[in-house]
Formats: structure tokens, C-alpha cells, sequence
């Protein structure tokens, strides 16, 4: 919607029968510019493509066609690491489509706050600072405002790591335990998000920018997210509808798996991991994380 301000889109769908009125993005309904297909050897022409898939469908959609992808400018939105093989989306990209230049479009913003037009400031992500630079001028509006990296495992890490520290402040609103726990969950959260990246290749000033520590401020703070939502549900035990994509979940199991393989204490995303699989009571959790040996900060 924001992109159809700049020129002419195509909208790929698996299911376009809906039209231009999509329940997943109510009170919204697509402006002209923009053509709604399910024909992807159609949408495929054109030169850039944003991939807006929940990050663990990526693989499974790259399987299918990856050719048809090769050789484009590809623009990932996933915010997650994929739990079979560990990575981010980027990196699944660029092995299922060797001769494509791979971006990352990342960064504080609800898809409904982007579509009424609110002004939105995102990263963008690029090792190549050239493709980068024609990607950021294409995708920019005056509501729009992309700030170019060329750190893609930095902003890639960020987005899909605030998603598990999202839940657990979820859970500690959720289960009643104030804002002042909230505010130790996006700090100690943030620095659990630092470590772990710095220790996947990412430039520590990427993370402190709009695709971690500004994400991470969003979704820790607002109901609006999906995941802090789902994180508030089982803090207050309650039922969460399934078919709600929640990043967070997934992510917090492969994020659990990657700092056992590299040695690094994630006690937070691990205690997410262990909730959001139901194998540890929220009581035991906190209790947890509270009675670990006393550290410098
Ligand atoms: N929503 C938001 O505010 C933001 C989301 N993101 C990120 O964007 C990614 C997508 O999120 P979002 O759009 O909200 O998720 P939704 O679950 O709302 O929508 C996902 C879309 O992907 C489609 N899809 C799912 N699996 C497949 C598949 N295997 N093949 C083809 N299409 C598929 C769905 O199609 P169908 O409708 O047919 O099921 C749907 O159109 C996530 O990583 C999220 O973190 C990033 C920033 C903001
Ligand atoms: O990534 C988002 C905002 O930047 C969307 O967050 P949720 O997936 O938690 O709704």
C-alpha cells in the first residue's frame, strides 16, 4: 500500500479470491496502483520483490520457486530464524537464489500503521552498497523513511530476536508483575539480543538502532503486536488462537538451539522457548530467571 504511492505494484497472493479487501489487514482496502494476482510467473517480472512471508513458510516457498526468483533485487520482511536450518531469511535467500542481490527490510512498524499512512522510519539493509542505495530511493516515500545498513546479519538478528523478548514482556504485563519487570525484560532482553548477534557476525550499533532496539521498544509496548499479545495470554493463562502468526514462538525454540551450539547464555529466550511449548509453569519461570547467580551487569 505504501509502495503504490511511488508507482504501480503487483500484490503475489497464494489465494487472491479475497480482492482488495484483506481480513488479514482490516478497514484497509488496496489502492488502484496496486494488481492483485496469483499467477507468480507474472508478478515475477519485475526487478525488485519483497518476500512478506512468516519466516519458517520461507523455506518451504523457496523449495517451490527459487527459480523464479534468481537474478532479482529480493527484499526479505520475515522477521525470524528459520528452526530447521538455523538461519535468517537472508541466508536462505541467497543459497536458494545464488546470482539474486538480497536486502533486508526491517524496523519498527505495524503493517496497519504503514497502511494509513502514518509516518514510519525503517532499515535497510544491503552488503551491496550500490544495490542498496537504489533499493532505499525505490522504496522510500515521504511517509516511508529508510535508513540504509549494510549490515544484513545485524538487522535481520534484531528483527526476529525482539520478537522472543516481545513475548516475555507479554508474559510479565500478562501475568501482572508491573512495568518496572517489564523494563528489566527489555533491558537484560537487549542485552541477551546484543551478545547473541555480535556472535553471528552483527555490528553492535546495528542493534542499537531502528531494527533492534527500536523494534524491540514497539512490539515490548504495544498490544498491537502479535507477540506481545501472545505472551500476555499465557501469562494470564489464557487460550491463544492458533492461526495468529507469532514469529516469536518458533524463533525463541531455534534461538535456544543456536546459543547451545555456540555456548552463549540466553536465559530469557530459553525460558520463552520453554513457556511457548507449554513445558514450564510461568511461576516456574520468573522463579527461574530470578534466582540465577547474582551477576555484573
Ligand atoms: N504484520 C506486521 O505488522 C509486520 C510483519 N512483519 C513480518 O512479516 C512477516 C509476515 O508477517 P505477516 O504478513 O504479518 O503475517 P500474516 O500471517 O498476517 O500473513 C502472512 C502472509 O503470507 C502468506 N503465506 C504464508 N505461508 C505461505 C506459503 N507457504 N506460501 C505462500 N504464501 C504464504 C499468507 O497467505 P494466506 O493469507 O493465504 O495464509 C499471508 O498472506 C513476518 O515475519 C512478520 O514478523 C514485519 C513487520 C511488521
Ligand atoms: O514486527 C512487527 C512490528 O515491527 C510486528 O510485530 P508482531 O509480529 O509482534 O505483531
Amino acid at each position: 500500500v505504501a509502495l503504490s504511492a511511488n508507482g504501480p505494484v503487483t500484490l503475489w497472493a497464494r489465494d487472491a479470491a479475497w480482492g482488495r479487501d484483506n481480513p488479514r489487514l482490516p478497514g484497509v482496502t488496496l489502492p488502484d496502483a496496486i494488481r492483485v494476482t496469483d499467477d507468480l510467473g507474472s508478478a515475477t517480472q519485475a526487478g525488485t520483490l519483497l518476500l512478506a512471508l512468516p519466516a519458517q513458510a520461507l523455506g518451504g516457498f523457496l523449495a517451490d520457486h527459487a527459480a523464479l526468483l534468481d537474478g532479482k533485487r529480493l527484499v526479505s520482511t520475515a522477521k525470524g530464524i528459520d528452526l530447521t536450518r538455523l538461519t535468517g531469511p537472508s541466508t536462505l535467500l541467497s543459497e536458494a537464489c545464488p546470482q539474486a542481490t538480497i536486502a533486508v527490510l526491517t524496523g519498527p512498524s505495524f503493517a496497519a500503521d504503514i497502511a494509513r499512512g502514518l509516518p514510519t522510519a525503517l532499515t535497510l539493509a544491503c552488503a551491496d552498497r550500490k544495490a542498496g542505495l537504489t533499493l532505499q530511493h525505490q522504496l522510500s516515500t515521504p511517509v516511508l523513511r529508510l535508513y540504509l545498513s549494510g549490515d544484513i546479519i545485524g538487522a535481520e538478528l534484531g528483527g526476529a530476536l525482539k520478537n522472543v523478548i516481545a513475548i516475555a514482556a507479554g508474559v510479565v504485563i500478562g501475568a501482572g508483575l508491573g512495568d518496572s519487570a517489564r523494563a528489566a525484560i527489555i533491558t537484560r532482553g537487549f542485552a541477551e539480543m546484543t551478545r547473541l548477534a555480535i556472535r553471528l557476525g552483527a555490528r553492535s550499533g546495528t542493534l542499537a538502532g531502528l531494527s533492534g532496539l527500536g523494534d524491540l521498544t514497539l512490539t515490548c509496548t504495544s498490544a498491537q503486536s502479535r507477540n506481545f499479545r501472545f505472551g500476555q495470554a499465557i501469562g494470564a493463562r489464557q487460550p491463544f488462537d492458533a492461526a495468529i502468526t507469532v514469529e516469536g514462538a518458533a524463533t525463541a525454540r531455534a534461538v535456544a538451539a543456536l546459543s547451545r551450539k555456540r555456548g552463549e547464555d540466553m536465559p530469557i529466550a530459553a525460558m520463552v522457548a520453554r513457556l511457548a511449548e507449554s513445558s514450564i509453569s510461568v511461576d516456574d519461570a520468573i522463579q527461574h530467571l530470578m534466582t540465577r547467580p547474582l551477576k555484573e551487569e
